[in-house]
């Protein structure tokens, strides 16, 4: 870099010099100093700009994208509808673009070529995710498995989650606590059979019931386990809030110690009382266990004998243990409950659908008993309309952001490191290029065929891919396909009367219906004895 620089300048003196011995000696003198200081200026800047530019190896340019304002870039014409801006962004720039997100750089992937290149051929460049600002306070510091980077404590993270808390045998232990509240809720749906019911929001307990049941099981009983378990709700719903709040301190990162709009603040408050809750929670299970109890089967027990093992191979902490726990409620609880949701909706949308997935129940389980999550490899049409619901309505619709490592170059272009990639499943989902009729709502295109969750398809990648990929994939299953075959195998299901159901969507981390899902149950069983197995 430093000869072509000498010789511009060799080239530059001989020039002037046979220039200047036209000149006067006094002229000449004067010239000469001013052509010396000059020469130095340029020499130092040019030096300079060589060494400290960053160092992009790569002449490809920046993806294209609109042109944004000074300072602010494009964030002032940010539609809070995210995934469908970016979808009709792409079909302007193309699968790949750039948009200035105050000082950050923001990519759009949105083909299953590119999304491939990210996650599969640069899959550890960009096998961080992008951690907001809330998102670090409500998990410890980002001691959890989401946001803790790629490296050795989140490997240690991930084992305990994949090999141990979410492995096939824990999760059959602790699915006493699962049944025991798709019961009751089935039981809430027979107390209120031909009224409308807010499904939405029943769905949104159950779920958030099981995955605390199966976290810290019978600690608590009777009305102080109601308590806990309304106060951990709300606190749970106002921390998913706050993480999803746009953050001027995650677009000026050099802004966050103001915390302009006071979210770290209100996040620290809510990230207290929860460590409240957890506390109340050890404390208590630590006294049933000095008082001789049993061993609890359930996540907590299972982690506090991680941490009080100090195993060298798994050091786990406090903290850890209270983050993972944070993982499942928040990872868990929104995103499988917004997809039973957008399932139910779209099946009572399609009265065949529905007719077909009870028969199928109906030939399984017939009319005597109840579901039971043994039934679920035995539901095939089903599993396929989960699968359909989830490429339909994305329920990340644009993963969690990756965060490259170092720069590199991604479909010809230069993804500069640090920028926050958006990979745009929701738009792959529903690419006419990988998908027929990509959007109608077809069960049948997941039936007899190669599709899994593995993300070995990047046309379909509901739960990410990789290293990254969604711990809770198994957790998830059992919970939507066994509460929604309870639901569908107990009641027929129709929308009020003059209304129809409705079927779009509202952008959030995880994506929600706009209008919540309303329905009126009506029961199908031949004993009504059976829906009243679990009092509510
Ligand atoms: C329909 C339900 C669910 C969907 C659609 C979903 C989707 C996702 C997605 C897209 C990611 C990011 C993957 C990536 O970056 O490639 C993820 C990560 C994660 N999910 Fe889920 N998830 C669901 C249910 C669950 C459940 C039930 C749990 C709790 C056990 C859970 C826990 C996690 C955790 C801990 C991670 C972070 C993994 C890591 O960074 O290593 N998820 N999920």
């Amino acid at each position: 870099m430093i000869t072509p620089t000498l010789h511009f300048l060799q080239n530059l003196q001989s020039s002037f010099t046979s220039w200047v011995r036209s000149k006067t000696s006094q002229e000449k003198y004067g010239y000469s100093q001013v052509f010396f200081t000059l020469c130095v200026i340029f020499a130092v800047f040019w030096c300079a700009w060589l060494f400290l530019k960053p160092k992009n190896r790569s002449s490809s340019p920046l993806p294209p994208g609109p042109k944004g304002l000074p300072l602010v870039g494009n964030l002032l014409g940010l539609d809070p509808e995210l995934h469908t801006y970016f979808t009709r962004l792409s079909q302007t720039y193309g699968p790949i673009l750039k948009l200035q997100l105050g000082s950050m750089v923001g990519i759009v992937i949105s083909s299953s070529t590119l999304a491939r290149q990210v996650l599969k051929d640069h899959e550890v460049t960009f096998a961080n995710h992008d951690v907001p600002t809330a998102a670090q306070i409500v998990s410890y510091g980002g001691c959890d498995v989401v946001w803790t980077p790629y490296g050795p404590e989140w490997r240690m993270l991930r084992k305990v989650c994949v090999l141990k808390m979410l492995s096939k045998t824990t999760l059959d232990s602790v699915y006493v606590h699962r049944r025991q509240e798709v019961r009751k809720t089935v039981n809430y749906f027979y107390s209120k059979v031909g009224s409308p019911v807010d499904v939405g929001e029943q769905i949104f307990l159950t779920t958030l019931n099981m995955i605390t049941n199966m976290i810290w099981g019978g600690t608590f009983q009777g009305d102080e386990r109601d308590r806990l378990g309304s106060e951990f709700r709300e606190l749970v719903s106002k921390m998913t809030e706050m993480v999803g709040k746009p953050n001027v301190s995650d677009f000026f990162p050099g802004l966050s110690r103001f915390d302009l709009q006071g979210i770290a603040k209100q996040t620290e408050g809510l990230a207290r009382r929860l460590d409240g809750i957890y506390e109340r929670i050890i404390g208590q299970r630590r006294r049933i266990e000095e008082e001789g109890g049993e061993k609890s089967k359930d996540f907590l027990g299972f982690l506090l004998r991680l941490v009080d093992e100090q195993d060298d191979k798994t050091p786990l902490t406090m903290n850890h243990l209270k983050a993972l726990l944070g993982d499942m409620v928040v990872g868990g609880s929104d995103t499988s409950s917004k997809t039973m949701e957008f399932a139910m909706a779209e099946i009572m949308n399609q009265p065949k659908v529905m007719n077909r997935i009870q028969q199928e129940l109906d030939a399984v389980i017939g009319k005597h008993n109840l579901v039971e999550e043994s039934h679920i490899h035995q539901l095939p049409y089903l599993q396929a309309v989960v699968k359909e619901t989830l490429r339909l309505h994305a329920t990340a619709p644009l993963l969690v952001p990756r965060i490259p490592s170092e720069t590199s170059i991604v479909g010809g272009y230069t993804i500069p490191k640090g920028s926050r990639i958006y990979i745009n499943v929701w738009a792959i989902h529903r690419d006419p290029s990988n998908w027929e009729e990509p959007l109608k709502f077809d069960p049948e295109r997941f039936l007899n065929s190669k599709w899994d969750y593995s993300g070995s398809n990047f046309s379909y990648l509901p739960f990410g891919f990789g290293r990254r990929i969604c711990v809770g994939i198994g957790m998830a299953e059992r919970m939507i396909i066994n509460s929604l075959a309870t639901f569908f195998h107990c009641f027929d299901w129709e929308v009020p009367p003059g209304e129809k159901s409705d079927l779009s969507e509202k952008f959030g981390i995880v994506l929600k219906k706009k209008i919540p899902l309303v329905a009126i149950p009506k029961p199908r069983l031949s004993d009504p004895a059976l829906y009243t197995q679990c009092p509510y």
